[in-house]
């Protein structure tokens, strides 16, 4: 199984009620999915909590086997370098480093650069005229593509994107989501997408709802 929740309990402090109220998932290698829900439902809150990001009051989180409970801040750190993926809404690239090295950067931390991967990503994102431009002279659009790119250039397993064609426009983010498929699809990675967007989600093969704190 790539990605396990078993029972996944998840409150913030101070709030009245738990955010995921026992949430059990199962994802296995390969599984491509949607992740839709109300606003404020806990879309973004089991990502985090799949990605080793944060860590649930209860329950049981493993990925790839490898159980995230009893894992250290570092050991968590660990896995997001060489098992996870994530893509946020917000891109997160970093601003001082050229588009080839924002790419470069998270295979780097993986111990898994290679630099024809990296072109071979860039070439089919339609970034390869943009390689030694910085974040700020990129449109969104091509911003949220580096972000792409950086993520599976380091090959992860399991790929969580929260969102990440939400600040785009219906066309490119059409684009945007279509390439992101297609490149998961061809790395035999899973995918988490968490999606506001019916039309999005109708096109990944699964879908699961979180409604009242728990999957439906
Ligand atoms: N760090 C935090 N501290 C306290 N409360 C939080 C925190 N993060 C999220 N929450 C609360 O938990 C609930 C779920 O938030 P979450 O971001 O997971 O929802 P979501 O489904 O991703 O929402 P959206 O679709 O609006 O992004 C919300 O009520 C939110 O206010």
């Amino acid at each position: 199984m790539l990605l396990e929740l078993c029972d996944v309990v998840k409150r913030y402090p101070g709030a009245e009620a738990a955010v995921l109220r026992g949430v059990s998932v199962q994802v296995q290698p390969g599984e491509m999915l949607a992740l839709t829900g109300e606003s404020g439902s806990g879309k973004s809150t089991l990502l985090h909590l799949a990605g080793g990001l944060d860590v649930a009051d209860s329950g049981r989180v493993l990925v790839a086997g490898q159980d995230l409970t009893g894992l250290t801040d570092a050991g968590r750190a660990a896995l997001r370098r060489t098992t996870v993926g994530v893509i946020f809404q917000q891109f997160n690239l970093i601003p001082s480093l050229d588009v080839a090295d924002n790419i470069a950067f998270q295979a780097r931390l993986a111990g898994r650069h290679d630099p024809a991967r990296a072109a071979g990503l860039a070439e089919r994102l339609g970034l390869a005229a943009q390689l030694r431009k910085y974040p700020e002279q990129l449109s969104g659009g091509q911003q949220q593509r580096v972000a792409i790119a950086r993520t599976l250039a380091a090959a992860p397993r399991l790929v969580l994107a929260d969102e990440p064609t939400g600040n785009l426009d219906e066309a490119t983010a059409d684009a945007v989501f279509d390439l992101l498929c297609d490149l998961v699809r061809e790395t035999g990675a899973g995918l988490v997408l968490v999606t506001h967007s019916e039309r999005l989600a109708a096109r990944l093969p699964r879908r699961l709802h979180l409604q009242a704190g728990v999957v439906r």
